[in-house]
């Protein structure tokens, strides 16, 4: 297919990423012609731009233990600068706030595959109370949670599961397990062999669960020692806590997902699926009467480019770009856009409001030596770890770091685990410009806690200007400046002492806790540490699925109120955060939405 003025698409999907590959390709597959329109390039591809020497690129994307190094790789990077308080004298209080950029590094990519280029590839289905919930919000039965598990099972190449399930469900169709087998999305689990034959740290290990089953004790929570699997579905009791293992969507022990499932589609259809790289979409072309998105304006090459879209134009941009691309055309909070200089198209207080993140934070210890199965990591291409995962897909880094994890709940009454806690064994205290260099130590140990079902909706995406390609004001009114529970606070402070008692298994080995540190004991102190330190990266709900008047921005099939031919398919659309990690989720209402939009509805 070729350049030419008026040029026309079914749908022209603006974003090659998370959402936007997975989507582009169903819609293809099934017979409509596509054109995706990428920012970024293709991260494992030969790039123009040079990379650093010894981070080529293509490595940091496909070696799974190199994520952390994706993520600031200066190809692919997008630093965005984010806020957690408005407050400036609170928001000075977390070291990772730069004064210069006036907020604290909040990481995506700018590539094909989006932030599937460099995120840390667990794959965790989402909670079925998560798509419940957003039944009950829109009334559509279409997203019932027993109706969504379909769609995992239409994504998943489930790998490290025992294979009779495979050939139970291939020749009966009879599978309880909840899992997909011939999808796009292999899973596989990486537990380096090695790093268990490492005695010392295999006896920490083995003191650090038992710590952890003891830690619920007689608290009358509920604990399970049998559900493994995080994304099974057929134990009797799918909300206990309990330690998980972490699946991973490699393929072969490489990074694999939405990019190759969309250049696996292109080979297929080359005809029908069109991928321009480094177009960045600019504006949707708004008019007539009822309202419609005709198609949008980019700019590639220094040079500004229309392209039509005769069904729809769908925004997959991400939590950030889309709702600045929808107030960048006229669609948003109208006083806003005005302010701006921009003419209003249509009115809608929801776009880049709704802004939710989980809590995270993390204990960080010291060890006394060095971890012997790290031994001569460097976590570059130079050593005899990459040559081993490159010759033979084994060893350290087949694995994106973490050991284990476990799943609790901070209070009895909740309906599923709300903490996600997993061991890393590295420095990782969050983002900051340079994050990933802390990760080649060799003696440490991170706890990061992950606080799910945060109830805080009043962070916001604004536009600071005009200008295409001016960042958005990012504000997320952490705790008290939000409208969330003061649960929140301390659930991440139960986080941290729960998993202190686990690592105090390993205390023999523990020269001293650095994060956040033993100093500070005391719920108040923690709960300051925490309001100072806390931070978050899984953004999302700028563009909420809601009524209108409930402040929506989309309805249950994707469609932005009062625009035909507009919809929003990525992480901006979740009225409410769900689950314990994101990307599944977004995979799977990728696939709902090609459903949607192939069956014109
Ligand atoms: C460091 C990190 C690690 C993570 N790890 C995990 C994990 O292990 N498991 C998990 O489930 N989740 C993880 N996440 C979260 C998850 O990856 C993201 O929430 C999810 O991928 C977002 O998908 P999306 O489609 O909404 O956006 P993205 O994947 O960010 O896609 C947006 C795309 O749009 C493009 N774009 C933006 N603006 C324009 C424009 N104007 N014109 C053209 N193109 C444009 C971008 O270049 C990008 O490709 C992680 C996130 C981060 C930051």
């Amino acid at each position: 297919m070729s350049m030419q003025a008026g040029e026309s698409f079914d749908y022209v999907i603006v974003g090659g990423g998370s959402a936007g590959a997975v989507l582009a390709a169903r819609l293809a597959e099934n017979g409509a012609r596509v054109l995706v329109l990428e920012a970024g390039g293709d991260p494992s591809a030969s790039e123009p731009t040079v990379p650093p020497p010894e981070r080529p690129l293509e490595a940091d994307y496909r070696v799974p233990a190199f994520h952390a190094f994706a993520s600031e790789h200066p190809v692919i990077s997008w630093d965005y600068w984010a806020r957690h308080y408005a407050d400036t004298d609170r928001q000075k209080q977390d070291w990772r706030y730069s004064e210069a950029q006036d907020g604290v590094l909040y990481p995506r990519v700018r590539a094909l595959g989006g932030c599937s280029a460099h995120h840390a590839l667990i794959i965790v289905r989402p909670n079925d109370l998560d798509w419940n919930h957003i039944w009950q919000v829109t009334g559509d039965e279409s997203w019932k949670a027993s109706r969504m598990l379909a769609y995992f099972r239409r994504i998943e190449r489930c790998r490290y599961r025992f294979f009779g399930w495979r050939w139970m469900s291939r020749l009966f169709g009879w599978d309880p397990t909840g899992h997909g087998w011939k999808g796009w999305l292999t899973t596989e689990l990486a537990v380096p062999l090695r790093a268990l034959r490492d005695r010392r740290l295999r006896s920490g290990l083995l003191r650090s669960i038992q710590a952890a089953a003891d830690g619920y004790h007689g608290t009358s929570l509920e604990w399970e020692t049998n559900r493994l699997d995080p994304n099974e579905t057929r134990w009797w009791n799918p909300f206990a806590s309990g330690i998980r293992l972490v699946p991973l969507s490699t393929r072969k022990h490489a990074r694999h997902g939405p990019r190759e499932r969309l250049e696996e589609v292109r080979r297929k259809h080359p005809d029908r699926l069109e991928i321009r790289l480094h177009a960045e979409v600019q504006r949707i072309l708004v008019g007539g009467t009822p309202l419609r998105a005709e198609g949008v304006v980019y700019r590639r090459n220094g040079v500004e480019e229309t392209v039509r879209a005769s069904k729809d134009v769908v925004l997959c941009a991400g939590v950030f770009e889309t709702p600045k691309l929808l107030m960048l055309s006229g669609i948003g909070p109208r006083p806003q856009i005005e302010g701006q200089g921009i003419a209003p198209v249509v009115d809608l207080p929801g776009v880049g409001a709704n802004l939710q993140d989980r809590y995270e934070v993390a204990v960080v210890s010291r060890m006394k030596r060095p971890w012997h199965t790290l031994a001569g990591a460097t976590y570059t291409t130079a050593d005899k770890y990459y040559r081993r995962w490159r010759w033979f897909g084994l060893g350290n880094y087949t694995s994106n770091g973490i050991l284990f994890s476990v799943a609790l709940k901070s209070r009895r009454n909740l309906d599923v685990p709300d903490l996600y806690c997993f061991a890393l064994l590295a420095d990782f205290r969050g983002y900051y410009k340079g994050y990933s260099e802390r990760i080649k130590k060799r003696d440490y140990v991170s706890w990061v806690i992950l606080k799910a079902y945060t109830g805080n909706t009043a962070g916001h995406v604004r536009l600071r200007s005009p200008d295409p390609a001016a960042a958005p004001e990012i504000l997320f009114r952490y705790f008290e400046e939000g409208n969330g529970p003061t649960d929140d606070l301390d659930a991440v402070v139960e986080g941290i002492r729960f998993v202190r008692t686990i690592a105090d298994a390993m205390d023999d080995d523990v020269a001293e806790e650095e994060e956040p540190g033993r100093h500070r004991d005391t719920d108040a102190e923690l709960r300051d540490y925490v309001r100072a330190n806390a931070w978050g990266h899984h953004a999302c709900g700028t563009c909420a699925m809601k009524p209108r008047e409930q402040g929506g921005v989309v309805d249950s099939r994707f469609k932005v109120h009062g625009v035909e031919g507009l919809r929003v398919v990525d992480a901006s659309i979740f009225p409410r955060i769900p689950g314990y990690f994101l990307a599944t989720a977004v995979y799977m209402i990728a696939e709902k939405a090609a459903d949607t939009l192939l069956s014109g509805e």
